[in-house]
């Protein structure tokens, strides 16, 4: 039997008058890449937001590792082990990209506030540790010789990168990637593709927002194609593709097709 990573059912958001999203759920497994996909506006970044805690869902049932949780709030969701990035790039500009790293392994680390405060043996020991695996997680996506520049001189896609690397700082269970390739040339999106290739190799599990299309394709195991709040189909890319409701969707008046 595989091992289901987050599981979700009925999840359901609504702002005043419109329905985002009606009843959705989806289930990934240990291992997958799993894309959302679906025209603008179809309520790919609100799911991303409920399952993270930064919106609360009016209905819904969650559960991540096999046992329940509340994604109520942003710490307590990457405390129960999701991490993700962001559509529009959140990092500290003026921290050096191995600092920022080390923000995202805090989550994780023991000696807390007083132990960084008075700076005791067991908080140095942890700090350089911290920092040893930051340095490893910066080498990892490629960027590790530019551990000391600043957030903000790092190029667009590099940026990217380091979002990436901080999200797995934290040591997630699941990482959620909201449209990693957005704003990239075609020779970044080859390397962040290898790259998130070899995140799920490592045995890691990731959900991806995504618009680039053909990049869903040949990345993921498994899609959802949310339209108008509604999850309009499940499957594999190759089933997807050929969904007659999903060819609609993206053809259909109304709607810009990416
Ligand atoms: N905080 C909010 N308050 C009110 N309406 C919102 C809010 N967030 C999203 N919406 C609305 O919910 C619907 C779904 O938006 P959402 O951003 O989730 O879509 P999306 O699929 O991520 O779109 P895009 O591809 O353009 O990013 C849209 O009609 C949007 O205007």
């Amino acid at each position: 039997m595989t091992e289901s990573v987050l599981n979700v059912a009925g999840v359901s958001k609504r702002f005043g008058g419109l329905q985002a999203l009606s009843e959705v759920g989806i289930n990934i497994t240990k291992g997958q890449v799993y894309g959302l996909i679906g025209p603008n506006g179809a309520g790919k970044t609100t799911f991303f937001n409920v399952i993270t805690g930064l919106y609360t869902p009016d209905a819904g049932s969650f559960e991540l590792g096999g046992a329940p949780y509340k994604p109520s709030a942003v710490h307590e969701v990457a405390k129960a082990g999701i991490a993700r990035t962001f559509q529009n790039i959140r990092l500290f500009a003026e921290m050096t990209a191995l600092e920022n790293v080390m923000v995202g392994r805090h989550v994780r680390s023991k000696s807390g506030l007083l132990g960084a405060i008075f700076r005791t043996p067991g908080f140095k020991a942890e700090e350089a540790a911290i920092a040893k695996r930051a340095q490893e997680l910066l080498d990892y996506v490629g960027i590790g010789h530019m551990s000391e520049f600043k957030a903000r001189t790092l190029s667009y896609g590099d940026q990217r990168r380091l979002e990436i690397a901080r999200a797995l700082a934290t040591d997630p269970k699941l990482i959620a990637l909201d449209e990693p390739a957005a704003g990239m040339n075609a020779t970044e999106k080859v390397v962040l593709r290898e790259l998130i290739d070899r995140i799920r190799n490592d045995g890691r599990t990731i959900l991806l927002i995504e618009h680039d299309v053909k990049l869903v394709m040949g990345l993921c195991d498994r899609v959802t194609v949310l339209d108008y709040g509604k999850q309009i189909a499940e499957g594999t890319p190759f089933d997807v593709q050929r969904n007659e409701k999903v060819i609609e969707a993206y053809l259909g008046a109304g709607h810009k097709a990416h």
